[in-house]
């Protein structure tokens, strides 16, 4: 089963799936970008924010998305795959910060994903008074800087992705306590 946990910068996916690692240790954990060797050259140019062009940002997601699908999530199909990001911030990023099109994104990331979009999606749901505080906690990286109006459109865009695709999901209250996200999530896994 292919999982993605998404949501915008410190929303908590790692926390939690740092959790569900401790306690299912056959689950296999990975994250976009970066998740390959090439992952992570190009999550170095990637959140540096340096390329002029929001259509060369966007190929080389989609670039970091197939290396990731060909050697982490397709090899691994019959186990449990939890992906810290995945496509659906590749459509919510992109279409907050460009002249993009849904269905064209939808399509390139079928493409990327070779047609296996991911089987649940948890989606962390955050607020401006949240982010603003865990903002403040760390260094922001170059598509944090872009700020957290941004961000929060980002967020809904996810939003609207996951139900337009109707893909399985869960949509998680961001602000509730660690504990009880994890609860709710191995109820939602049924783990
Ligand atoms: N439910 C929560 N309540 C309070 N703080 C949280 C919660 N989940 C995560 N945090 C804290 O918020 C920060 C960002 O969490 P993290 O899991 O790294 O988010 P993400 O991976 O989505 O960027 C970390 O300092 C973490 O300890
Ligand atoms: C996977 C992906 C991430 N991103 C952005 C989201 C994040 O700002 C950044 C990844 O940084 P990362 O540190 O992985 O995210 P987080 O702060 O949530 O731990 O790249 C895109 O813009 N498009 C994508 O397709």
């Amino acid at each position: 089963m292919y999982i993605l946990f998404e949501g915008i910068d410190t929303c908590g996916k790692s926390t939690q799936i740092e959790l569900l690692a401790q306690k299912y240790p056959d689950i296999i954990t990975t994250h976009e970008p970066g998740g390959t060797a090439f992952g992570q050259k190009a999550r170095e140019i990637l959140l540096s924010d340096s390329l002029r062009s929001k259509r060369a940002e966007l190929l080389l997601f989609l670039a970091d998305r197939a290396e990731h699908y060909e050697e982490v999530v397709a090899p691994n199909r019959d186990k449990i795959v939890i992906s810290d990001r995945g496509f659906i911030s590749g459509i919510g990023y992109a279409l907050a910060n460009g002249d993009f099109d849904f269905d064209e994104l939808v399509a390139l990331n079928r493409f990327a994903l070779k047609g296996h979009f991911p089987d649940r999606i948890i989606l962390f749901l955050t607020n401006m008074e949240t982010l603003q505080e865990r903002t403040s906690q760390k260094e922001l990286d170059g598509i944090e800087l872009r700020g957290l109006e941004y961000l929060l459109r980002v967020q809904e865009h996810m939003k609207e992705s996951i139900l337009k695709l109707g893909i399985p999901h869960l949509f998680i209250d961001a602000t509730d306590s660690i504990e009880n996200i994890h609860q709710s999530i191995l109820t939602y896994l049924k783990v």
